[in-house]
């Protein structure tokens, strides 16, 4: 008898483009929500869209809270959680980065709330996706969250932000390409349940990043169009799959052991990007994968080395090495890599000297 059901739980209105930010509470008109919004965000992110989204609600006479969050932790949530009870608030506004995104995407799961994402970085694909990623002492959740009700990304914002922002959301993109190729090892060796239609969408997503990487240059605002579009595309794939595994392989549990190793050297795009020259090797280093990868992301000026990553070539051995030890997922790193087989991968595709 076949007895699966599924919920796949997607934004309604995913709205992008030039100036899109004075949309945000036509947005909110649409999809019925009343009462008071809280805004999530953090310091930078709160001048550029945050205060101005507050004075569009205060001009419709709704009164926003607003609260600022620093790091993704569990503390931040629980503050955020704190907030909405003192606030008296109705629904969240995540305004910001990943981290700010992630915080009021969880919180919202917490309180049972809508959520609403409005992105002010291209840096990362939980813009959309169902997942809040949260470091905790040796480890790294990947936590069930709300997926935004909409998402509003104004391109005119993310073309002005600094561009390392844009190509470290390009290369968590690029890495999806390992984060698919490790799900598929993972099912066919440990039997995890695999989605071919998040799968496929996830590597389809790669390419037509890779496919328009001509396009994605400092100060187009056509560039943080294209990448806003894929960062969408590859957090419906999490969504779909229910899980982060299309966009999360061992290129980011090598990115989650360098956060606790070297904290804030890189961005977790530019450190997912170099973890995935690497592990595209050891899925089959002949095939050519991993020069692919690396010449994706040097077209896009992405880092390809440690040295670009400003993290010193003993932390990335040691990152390699330990990092299968970061969570309970199966990856091509199986039960961790032997110290020298890791410096020949790192050395053989370049990543350190
Ligand atoms: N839940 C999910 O599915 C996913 C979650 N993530 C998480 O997202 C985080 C990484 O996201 P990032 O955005 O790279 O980090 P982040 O949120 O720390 O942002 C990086 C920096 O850019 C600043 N910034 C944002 N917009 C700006 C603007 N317009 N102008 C100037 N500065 C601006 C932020 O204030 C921050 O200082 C990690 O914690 C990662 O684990 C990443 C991918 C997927
Ligand atoms: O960063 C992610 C996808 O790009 C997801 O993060 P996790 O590795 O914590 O699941
Ligand atoms: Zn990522």
């Amino acid at each position: 008898m076949f007895e699966k059901s599924s919920w796949i739980r997607l934004p309604r209105n995913v709205v992008v483009g030039h100036g899109v930010l004075d949309e945000v509470v036509p947005v909110v008109s649409d999809l019925h929500l009343d009462g008071r919004p809280l805004l999530v965000t953090s310091p930078t992110p709160r001048t550029v869209a945050a205060d101005p989204i507050a004075a569009d609600f205060r001009e419709s006479g709704v009164d926003p809270a607003m609260v600022t969050v620093e790091t993704a932790s569990f503390d931040a949530v629980e503050r955020v959680i704190d907030a909405v009870e003192a606030e008296d608030a109705d629904y969240l506004i995540g305004v910001g980065g990943g981290k700010a995104i992630d915080i009021a995407k969880m919180a919202s799961h917490h309180c049972d709330i809508g959520f609403l994402s409005v992105p002010t970085a291209a840096s990362h694909d939980g813009i959309v996706s169902n997942r809040g990623s949260v470091p905790d002492g040796d480890t790294r959740h990947s936590v069930a969250a709300e997926p935004p009700l909409a998402v509003v990304a104004d391109t005119a914002i993310l073309a002005e932000a600094p561009w390392r922002l844009t190509t470290a959301g390009c290369a968590d993109i690029i890495s999806n390409y390992t984060a698919v190729m490790d799900w598929r090892l993972a099912h066919r060796l440990k039997n995890v349940e695999y989605s071919g239609f998040a799968g496929a969408l996830s590597e389809m997503t790669a390419e037509i990043l890779v496919e328009n990487a001509d396009s994605v240059r400092p100060g187009l605002e056509e560039a943080a169009w294209i990448v806003t579009k894929a960062l969408v595309s590859s957090g419906v794939a999490m969504s779909i799959a229910d899980s982060s595994r299309p966009a999360s392989g061992a290129e980011h549990l090598f990115s989650h052991q360098l956060d606790r190793l070297a904290p804030e050297a890189a961005l977790h795009g530019h450190q997912v990007g170099v973890g995935s020259i690497m592990t595209a090797y050891l899925h089959g280093g002949e095939k050519g994968v991993w020069l692919d990868i690396r010449n994706a992301l040097e077209s896009i000026d992405a880092p390809t080395t440690a040295a670009e990553l400003d993290i010193d070539d003993e932390t990335v051995i040691e990152a390699l090495t330990t990092c299968h030890e970061i969570r309970d997922r199966y990856t091509i790193l199986g039960d961790g890599m032997d110290e020298g087989a890791a410096r020949e991968v790192a050395r053989e595709t370049g990543v350190i000297g």
